[in-house]
């Protein structure tokens, strides 16, 4: 398969990176305001890279994916896109499929969001399809983000703010958390090397256990909390009346209406 990336960041190179993994023969070409860096991060792909689009002189790819930011959408030249770009995927948060049309002047085009534990092959993207697109364009959009981690179609575009808010953002929410916990950590006089790998090996063994473990999160919350123990008064503070629950839902709602803005940016 044939894929030109417009924009190769953080999440452009993991995606590319997955494309590879899922499909080794993937030809890749990179068009990034800053090469070097998209070279940098996308290390023996055999990609080839290009400062600006006019650079490019294949026409014809299997998909284009927008991996520049919202912000960065108004300015991109639609005209410059090659003859036969395939089909359009973008992963910018907030940018509609309705706009991507306007500008892009076509259907054929998928909206995205995916998450950064792509770069690690644990992404989690879901993607929603325009008008345009057809069973096989599906199936190659699956391939693509399916290198880097789970992949889920969504039916509406409806539902794709609150995705965001939920799994695009949500790793950011979890690291914060790490953070704040590490901090907790120093703050009882642990050794800082010590506090950091206590806060990353639970991340990753409760991770482990949600990703491998039947029971629900609920289930597992109980299983390590014993009556009048330990986890019950930390959790008793956690939990406190404007607590995690009320946090999480504000939070999740904040990011939700922040990507409805950026909808209405131009
Ligand atoms: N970082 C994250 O965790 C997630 C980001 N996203 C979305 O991914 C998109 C990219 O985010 P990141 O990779 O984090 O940003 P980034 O800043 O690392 O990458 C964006 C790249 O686009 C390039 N660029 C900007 N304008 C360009 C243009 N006109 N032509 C060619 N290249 C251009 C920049 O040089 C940069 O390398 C954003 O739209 C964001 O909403 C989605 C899910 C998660
Ligand atoms: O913060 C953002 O806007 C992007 C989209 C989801 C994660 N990062």
């Amino acid at each position: 398969m044939r894929l030109l990336f417009i924009g190769c960041g953080n999440m452009g190179a993991a995606i590319a990176a997955g494309a590879l993994r899922k499909r080794p023969a993937t030809k890749i070409t990179v068009v990034d305001r800053n090469p070097e860096r998209a070279r940098g991060l996308l290390p023996a792909s055999g990609a080839e890279f290009y400062g600006a689009l006019q650079d490019v002189t294949d026409e014809t790819f299997d998909a284009t994916i927008l991996a520049i930011k919202p912000q960065q959408f108004h300015a991109l030249p639609g005209s410059s896109l090659p003859k036969n770009c395939g089909t359009l995927i973008s992963i910018m948060a907030g940018v509609t499929l309705d706009r991507m049309q306007v500008k892009l002047g076509t259907d054929r085009a998928v909206r995205t969001m995916p998450n950064l534990p792509a770069l690690v092959a644990r992404g989690m993207t879901v993607g929603v399809a325009g008008k345009a697109v057809s069973e096989a364009d599906k199936a190659l959009v699956s391939d693509i983000f399916e290198g880097s981690g789970r992949f889920e179609w969504l039916e509406s575009e409806d539902q794709i703010d609150s995705v965001t808010a939920v799994a695009g953002s949500g790793p950011g929410y979890i690291f914060a958390f790490a953070h704040y916990i590490t901090e907790a950590a120093r703050a009882e006089g642990l050794p800082g090397d010590l506090a950091d790998t206590l806060v990353r090996q639970t991340l990753l063994g409760a991770a482990e256990l949600l990703h491998s473990d039947a029971r629900s999160a609920l289930e597992l919350k109980r299983a390590v909390t014993s009556k009048a123990g330990t986890t019950e008064a930390g959790l008793a503070v956690f939990e406190a009346e404007v607590g995690l629950s009320a946090l999480c839902r504000r939070g999740v709602a904040a990011a939700r209406a922040r990507a409805e803005e950026l909808a209405r940016e131009d």
